[in-house]
């Protein structure tokens, strides 16, 4: 077993992108999580660009034990006496230091002949060695690099002492096959090569980065940079949560390669990158996307529903993710929507089933997706239709509010045949009367979720009130419509105790379904 050493770069090449910079407690909260994925090296930042900068990776060195923290440099010393004192705390530091290596960017960017670039990659490294055993020397634009000069420069950053060398693809142009063999001629003409790890840092400018690292890492590269959810610069960095996960499900064909990354902390590392940034990836977006494992079409669902190995190539726990989801829309089936309203703890005939199965594809013809709360809505309709006596109806209420009185609500209500008054306060009009029915009612019934919305843009507008509702243990929800928003809440909130109600009793009338034929 070999192992295939994971260096993550989001706080440094993947705050690079615009709209992803994070203040220092953001990078220490990401950088604590990416302790817990396991990753083997942590790029903190690059101390010279900002005080900020050089603060954090300074945190981060004092506060995150685990992985090796680095800090990037230019091949210059002031860059690295500030990378060396940020890291100063850190029970393990790296300093990385790199030079553009291409003729395009000695020539225009750094002015400067290959001979002194040359130069300056040696001084770096071993100025950088004085601070620490652990210096890694990247190429920049190595693909673009002349072969024999780039072979040059790594002997001599190798000879000057440093223990990683980083073949980066700076500007996502490889394409497998050539970055695979870049990484063979590179071990096959370049001495001491073998005494000193190869990385590589692939962008996604063709959308081929971890393409490339993939192929590299076949070929001999022990380390892959990469970021969460492939942030970096312009298209960004190989995703990490890719690059390991095709490493772990595909050992049949990359071998006994292993990393050291906790997979089941992937998603939600992820997502704390995506809180942090407030910038979501994309639904289809590989092993972190919504959408990576949920099956919307019929003979997908019925298929992972046998076997889940039938459409999945990975268990969705495995990177963390909730579970594989079964999406109903217009492309879905009976086995789904079965399987869905077994879930929601509803049991209904195979007549039944029929009858909501045809509902359900009406409705799904004219909405994208079909949520929990559309199917109750259908399946009340259809199989569970409310008696015209209710269970619980509201007789009379009355609220009292201003800005100097404590709103205070008082209800009438009729339940099981039963008169009832009770009077609450509450923290406005609608929470006192949602109150005084509550203690009315004297049922566990806990409101899970309540909103109001103006139908049209005006104060004499319809509100529309939808709430969601536990009672002893079964979620309903309700809805009410009417021009005065506490009545709306009022009517919303009984709809959903009386469905709760019936639900309940439907649930448990399994006689019922026995004689009709279960599921
Ligand atoms: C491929 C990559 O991802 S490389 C990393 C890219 N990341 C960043 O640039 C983010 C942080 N950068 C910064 O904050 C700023 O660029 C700083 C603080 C580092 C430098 O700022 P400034 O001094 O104003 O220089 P500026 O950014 O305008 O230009 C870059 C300078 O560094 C030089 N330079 C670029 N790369 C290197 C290198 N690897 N080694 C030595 N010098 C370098 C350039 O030639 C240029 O020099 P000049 O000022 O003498 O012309
Ligand atoms: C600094 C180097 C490794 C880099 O980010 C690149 O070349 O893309
Ligand atoms: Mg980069």
């Amino acid at each position: 077993m070999e192992k295939v050493y994971i260096f993550d770069t989001t706080l440094r090449d993947g705050e690079q992108a615009p709209g992803f910079s994070m203040t220092s407690e953001e990078k220490l909260q990401m950088a604590l999580q990416l302790a817990r994925l396991g990753v083997d090296v942590l790029e903190a930042g690059f101390a010279a660009a900002s005080k900020g900068d050089y603060e954090a990776v300074k945190l981060i060195a004092q506060e995150v034990k685990g992985p090796v923290i680095c800090s990037l440099a230019r091949a210059l010393e002031k860059d690295i006496d500030l990378a060396a004192e940020a890291l100063a705390p850190a029970e393990r530091k790296r300093i990385h230091t790199f030079i553009a290596t291409s003729e395009i960017h000695m020539r225009y960017k750094l002015r400067m002949s290959p001979q002194d670039v040359l130069e300056r990659a040696k001084r770096a490294v071993s100025y950088a060695r004085r601070y620490t055993d652990d210096v890694e020397f990247s190429c920049e634009d190595a693909t673009r690099s002349q072969r024999e000069f780039l072979y040059r420069v790594i002997e001599e950053a190798i000879k000057a002492g440093a223990t990683v060398i980083n073949i980066p693809d700076t500007v996502g142009y490889s394409v497998p096959e050539e970055f695979a063999q870049l990484i063979e001629d590179i071990r096959n003409n370049v001495p001491n090569i073998d005494k000193v790890i190869i990385s590589v840092h692939c962008h996604d400018d063709l959308g081929l980065a971890v393409a490339n690292s993939l192929m590299a890492v076949k070929h001999g590269a022990r380390q892959v940079e990469c970021t969460i959810n492939g942030i970096g610069e312009r298209a960004g960095n190989a995703a990490l949560e890719e690059v390991v996960m095709a490493l772990k499900v595909r050992k049949d064909f990359f071998g006994d390669l292993y990393t050291s990354i906790n997979t089941k902390e992937i998603y939600k590392t992820s997502r704390l990158l995506c809180r942090i940034t407030g910038s979501f990836v994309q639904p289809n977006k590989a092993i972190v996307g919504d959408n990576a494992f949920s099956h919307e079409s019929g003979i997908h669902q019925h298929g992972v529903l046998s076997n889940p190995l039938t459409y999945e190539i990975m268990n969705p726990e495995d990177v963390g993710f909730p579970s594989s989801r079964i999406i109903l829309g217009k492309h879905s089936g009976r086995h789904a929507l079965k399987k869905k309203l077994q879930q929601m703890g509803i049991e209904v005939s195979e007549a039944e089933l029929e009858r909501i199965f045809e509902k359900f594809k009406e409705l799904a013809d004219k909405k994208k997706e079909i949520y929990d709360e559309d199917l109750e809505a259908l399946v009340y309709e259809e199989v569970m239709k409310l008696p015209d006596d209710q269970p619980v109806s509201v007789l009379h209420y009355q609220v009292q509010t201003g800005d100097k009185l404590l709103p205070t609500a008082t209800v009438v209500i009729r339940y099981m045949g039963q008169e009832r008054t009770a009077t609450a306060t509450g923290n406005g009009p609608v929470d006192a009367v949602i109150k005084a029915i509550q203690k009315a009612l004297d049922l566990d019934t806990k409101l899970l979720d309540f909103s109001i919305k103006a139908l049209t843009p005006n104060t004499d507008a319809q509100a529309e009130a939808r709430l969601v509702i536990e009672l002893d243990g079964v979620r309903s929800s309700g809805r009410g419509v009417d021009v005065d928003i506490i009545k709306a809440s009022v009517v919303g909130f009984v709809d959903a105790v009386n469905r709760a109600l019936l639900r309940k009793s439907y649930i448990l009338s399994k006689d019922r379904i026995r004689e009709e034929g279960t599921v």
